[in-house]
């Protein structure tokens, strides 16, 4: 069980702080958007550069961008140690699975609310992290969509089947009033942004947000 706090609600003004502030969570979560893939524009290569080498924790980079075939790979190179690309935007997702891993990061394939897994199922066999997404992306402090949990539970089914180190994460509205029903559809990597950013005090978010995931996992 593994949190993975987004620093999409942070203030990126002091994002070094904000960054220590939840050292106590396993991953930083780094949304970048390129306001073609989804209709906001967040932060890029080099800003990531700078957050590895401040960050005590490391970095799981959620690529929303066109054509991540060309510019997933760099964030691999850089350091990131976890790189996820959208299914919907990838070309050819074994050899960009392939290159993330090649530099040395788990790859990742993120769906958004509307993409079936069955199409992409296969891609296990490349992929070290399936991202079921339980908002659109785009925007942090969007409600919860409960109906994904039956596409979470499927994923968990086949990463069972499939065997190996896969994990299943859940991006988007996850919250404590949330969390356990993720937890409970299989999930066991949690992306919370509002949840943790906008409690009084955010590595008490995290603490409490695992401590839930504990509880109610398999
Ligand atoms: O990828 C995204 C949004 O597209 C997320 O990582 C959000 O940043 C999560 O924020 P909350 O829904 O937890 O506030
Ligand atoms: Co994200």
């Amino acid at each position: 069980m593994q949190i993975s706090p987004s620093i999409l609600s942070a203030d990126f003004a002091n994002l070094e702080s904000e960054l220590a502030a939840i050292s106590n969570a396993d991953w930083a979560h780094v949304d970048v958007m390129d306001a073609h893939f989804v209709p906001n524009l967040t932060l890029g290569l080099p800003i990531v550069e700078s957050l590895l080498r401040v960050s005590p924790i490391p970095i799981d980079c959620h690529l929303m961008i066109e054509d991540p075939d060309r510019w997933a790979p760099p964030y691999a190179e850089a350091g990131a140690k976890s790189v996820t690309f959208h299914i919907e935007a990838a070309k050819d997702p074994v050899t960009l699975a392939r290159d993330i891993r090649g530099q040395g990061a788990r790859a990742s394939m993120a769906l958004k609310p509307g993409t079936a897994f069955a199409p992409y199922e296969e891609l296990l066999t490349e992929v070290d992290m399936v991202l079921v997404m339980t908002v659109e992306p785009g925007f942090g402090g969007q409600s919860f969509m409960a109906d994904q949990m039956p596409k979470v539970e499927q994923v968990r089914q086949a990463v069972r089947k499939h065997g190996g180190d896969i994990w299943v994460q859940v991006d988007g509205g996850v919250s404590a009033g949330t969390i356990e029903q993720c937890a409970e559809a299989g999930a066991d990597v949690f992306v919370a942004g509002s949840a943790v950013y906008g409690a009084h005090e955010a590595a008490s978010a995290v603490d409490e947000l695992r401590e839930l995931a504990l509880r109610h996992s398999h």
